[in-house]
């Protein structure tokens, strides 16, 4: 019988999601050539250059994810662009995984991380991922490339194969520990 891979929920820091793009939401850097403005009345920095990869034009999605399986079987990948992801709603738990060389998903750099109300992801190319809720459905904000949006609807809703994604099955995860923070009793 094969053994069901158990993953272990991490918090989300810069250096822990390293391997599979950036975290979003890290504190006001200290300038180094950092473009940032602060007054008494607003702050604001660049915390990212997005890019949508080779002629692409950039998209923001208003998403909703409300899946709450601790069990997962399959990972969706981006070929050309960075694709973004910013819980507006709720905590998001974000499952990542790298490319091998074959380009299927390197099963010993799976990881899940779990992203706060005010933190975000932003997933290399050929990041493999999957996204799951711990209670309630939890609306995002995504920032992706137009025709790889595009595409994904034409592969979702009929057989035409996927040009700038993948959708690959592997064998059963279950994520440890799926429970929302406000269901934890203090
Ligand atoms: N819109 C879109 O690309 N969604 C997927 O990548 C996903 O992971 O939700």
């Amino acid at each position: 019988m094969t053994s069901i891979g158990k993953l272990n929920i991490n918090d989300l820091t810069p250096g822990a999601f390293w391997p599979y793009g950036w975290m979003l939401g890290k504190p006001m850097p200290d300038g180094n050539g950092v473009p940032l403005f602060s007054n008494p009345a607003t702050d604001f920095w660049q915390e990212h250059l997005f890019n949508t990869g080779e002629g692409g034009d950039a998209e923001l999605l208003w998403v909703n994810y409300r899946n709450r399986s601790p069990e997962f079987s399959n990972l969706e990948k981006h070929l050309l662009t960075q694709q973004a992801i910013v819980p507006l709603t709720g905590e998001v738990i974000q499952v990542v995984a790298q490319s091998a060389v074959d380009g299927s998903p390197d099963l010993d750099t799976l990881a899940a991380f779990r992203v706060l109300q005010g933190q975000g992801v932003c997933m290399a190319p050929g990041c493999w991922h999957t996204t799951r809720v711990a209670g309630a459905e939890v609306t995002c904000l995504m920032m992706t490339r137009c025709s790889t949006t595009a595409d994904l609807i034409q592969h979702l809703t009929t057989s035409v194969r996927a040009a700038e994604s993948a959708i690959v099955d592997i064998p059963v995860q279950r994520l440890q520990g799926l429970t929302a923070r406000a269901e934890i009793s203090e």
